[in-house]
């Protein structure tokens, strides 16, 4: 065996380890919004709607105006036809209550999931996991448009940090989800908003998690985003004075009752934030039994109609169809949720004839001279 001699030895092989992309499979480029926002842009009506709508929601929620707020759809939208088909349903009612509600439908297009899941007409438009975001984008606004076209205003949650420059222009209201209240993206996104927009309370149940969102969203932000063409970009935000709160119960159970409500009004009135509450009749407040959401809105509207002033709006998950189903590419049910299980549509309507009667019982029992809730500052004001 010959021995090398140390001025022969073998060159050293560095090897630098690859230390980025390591579990990522594929990047694409997406159209820049601007691409996607000129194949459908908002008409002059579709624009005053969603300006009007927007103002009609601020106002309500800070109490310059004492209707109810309703934000009223399915969980998710996953078929444009059915949609569609319950927007015209919805918008006669939107026209026939406007003295007592200001109706807007949810139209929700992204998806948070405890674990894993659908995550939504944008996400995943055929539910077949082949994840055409592409497609899913123009459906998104697509769907918007028609929706606004019937005369229907529409609500949805912001989850993706950059899909708002895509769609936000047709949305009068939105929402910030029980899983992110906490998240500083979401709250530096709604502080970019030119919506209107309800912080959950935390899944956990904490109220202060969504009034904290509030007063973030509701400062100046500089933060990391995407411009119109669709490049990273430095954004710098004014902030949003018009967020407010959802109650949505958490996982120790409901919190749309008298005492939680008035728990969750004395943490504003801390906050020096308007004391007015988005309450959400699904989630963990109907233990996402669609049965128990009636039962709920019944007895807000029954506090609404006995004079309380702190509901100044409510959520109901709502289809054609009751109930749910699976998410499938094929062989669905038309109009039933593929998400979280809805009331059906003859409920719906029922329920929102109760909202409006209970609306209208509040304004009469007003005593004179009450104090004007425009009084409250609003958020950061
Ligand atoms: O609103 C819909 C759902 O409650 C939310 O997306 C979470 O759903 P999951 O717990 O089924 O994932
Ligand atoms: C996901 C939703 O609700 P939450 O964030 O309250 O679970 C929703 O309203 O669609």
């Amino acid at each position: 065996m010959s021995r090398t001699a140390p001025d022969q030895a073998a060159p050293t092989v560095v090897r630098t380890p690859r230390t980025s992309d390591l579990r990522v499979r594929s990047m694409e480029p997406l159209e820049p919004p601007r691409e996607v926002v000129a194949a459908r842009p908002l008409n002059a009506a579709a624009a005053d709607l969603v300006a009007s709508s927007r103002d009609a929601a601020a106002s309500i929620m800070s109490g310059r105006d004492d209707r109810l707020l309703v934000v009223v759809g399915p969980c998710s939208i996953h078929d444009p036809s059915a949609a569609l088909d319950y927007a015209h349903r919805l918008a006669p009612l939107r026209t026939a209550y406007a003295d007592d509600l200001e109706i807007v439908m949810r139209v929700y297009f992204e998806k948070p999931r405890t674990t894993v899941g659908w995550k939504g007409l944008i996400n995943d438009p055929g539910m077949d996991e082949s994840y055409d975001v592409r497609r899913g984008l123009r459906l998104a606004r697509s769907v918007l448009l028609d929706v606004l076209a019937t005369g229907l205003p529409a609500g949805t949650e912001f989850l993706e940090p950059t899909s708002p420059q895509y769609i936000a222009d047709a949305v009068s209201w939105g929402a910030i989800g029980a899983r992110t209240p906490e998240s500083q993206v979401h709250r530096q996104l709604v502080s970019g908003l030119s919506v209107p927009v309800g912080f959950k309370n935390a899944t956990d149940g904490s109220v202060q998690a969504a009034i904290d969102g509030c007063r973030a969203a509701a400062a100046e932000q500089t933060f990391f985003g995407i411009d119109a063409d669709g490049r990273a970009s430095v954004v710098s935000t004014s902030g949003n004075p018009d967020c407010h709160v959802i109650l949505r119960g958490g996982h120790d159970g409901p919190n749309y009752g008298v005492s939680s409500r008035r728990a969750a009004l004395e943490l504003l009135e801390k906050s020096g934030m308007p004391q007015r509450l988005v309450v959400d009749a699904s989630h963990g407040n109907s233990g996402k039994d669609h049965v128990r959401q009636a039962a709920v809105v019944r007895e807000l509207a029954h506090d609404v109609a006995a004079g309380d002033r702190g509901i100044a709006a409510v959520m109901l998950e709502s289809f054609l169809v009751p109930g749910k189903q699976a998410p499938a590419p094929d062989g669905l049910t038309y109009g039933q949720s593929v998400t979280d299980a809805c009331i059906g549509w003859d409920v719906t309507a029922d329920l929102l004839a109760e909202l409006a009667a209970a609306a209208r019982a509040r304004r009469l029992a007003q005593p004179a001279g009450a104090p004007r809730l425009d009084t409250y500052p609003r958020v950061g004001g």
